[in-house]
C-alpha cells in the first residue's frame, strides 16, 4: 500500500526510532509498503519516521530503472574519513525544498538486510550521502536543520504552499 508520507514541520518527524527487535511478517509488509510509496514519491531513500512508524528501518533505491531496492534495519554508520563534500539534498517530507548539505565522503555501513541477516558496507557518492540523510530521519534530523533559519523558514514557507496546491488539486 502507499503511505502518507509526514510533511516539515510536523513534530512527528522528530520522533527518535527504536531498533526493530525481529524482522518478522508485519516488518516485511512494511518494507514492501514503504517500497512502494518510495517509488510512487519518486524518491531514492524513504525512512520508516517519514511514514509515522518509529523503527530502525530505511528502504533506498540508487539504480537506474528503479529495479533494486536495498533494505537497512538498524543501521550503524561510522565516518572512515574527516573529508566532507556539499551535495544538492532534497527531501519527500520537505517537498520542492533543495540545498546544499556537507557531509563525510566515505561511511562504513552495518546492518540487517530485508532477511535479518546481519552484513557491512564502505559508501561512497550518492549511497554515503543518502544512507546519512535517512539515518538522519531515524534520529528526528531533516536537512534543512543543516542550513540558515532564514532558508529554514523559507523552505517552511514552500512547504505550506506546496501542500495547499496540492490539496486543491486532489
Ligand atoms: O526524504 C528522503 O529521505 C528521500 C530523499 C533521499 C535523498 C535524496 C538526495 C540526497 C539525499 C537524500 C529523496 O529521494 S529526495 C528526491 C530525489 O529523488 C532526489 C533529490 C536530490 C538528488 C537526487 C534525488
Ligand atoms: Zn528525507
Amino acid at each position: 500500500a502507499i503511505l502518507p508520507i509526514l510533511s516539515y514541520p510536523d513534530p512527528r518527524l522528530r520522533t527518535i526510532a527504536e531498533p526493530v527487535k525481529t524482522v518478522d511478517a508485519d516488518i516485511k509488509q512494511l518494507i514492501a509498503d514503504m517500497i512502494e510509496t518510495m517509488y510512487d514519491a519518486k524518491g531514492i531513500g524513504l525512512a520508516a519516521t517519514q511514514v509515522d512508524r518509529h523503527i530502525q528501518l530505511i528502504v533506498m533505491d540508487l539504480s537506474e530503472n528503479n529495479d533494486s531496492p536495498r533494505v537497512f534495519i538498524n543501521p550503524k554508520i561510522t565516518p572512515l574519513v574527516e573529508d566532507k563534500k556539499p551535495y544538492e539534498e532534497g527531501c519527500l517530507s520537505v517537498p520542492d525544498v533543495y540545498d546544499s548539505v556537507e557531509r563525510p565522503v566515505k561511511v562504513k555501513i552495518e546492518a540487517l538486510d530485508g532477511e535479518g541477516n546481519a552484513f557491512e558496507e564502505i559508501a561512497e557518492g550518492l549511497l554515503a550521502v543518502c544512507i546519512q540523510h535517512e539515518m538522519d530521519h531515524l534520529n528526528g534530523v531533516l536537512f534543512v536543520d543543516y542550513l540558515s533559519s532564514l532558508k529554514q523558514t523559507r523552505a517552511r514557507d514552500k512547504v505550506r504552499k506546496y501542500l495547499k496546491a496540492r490539496e486543491k488539486q486532489l
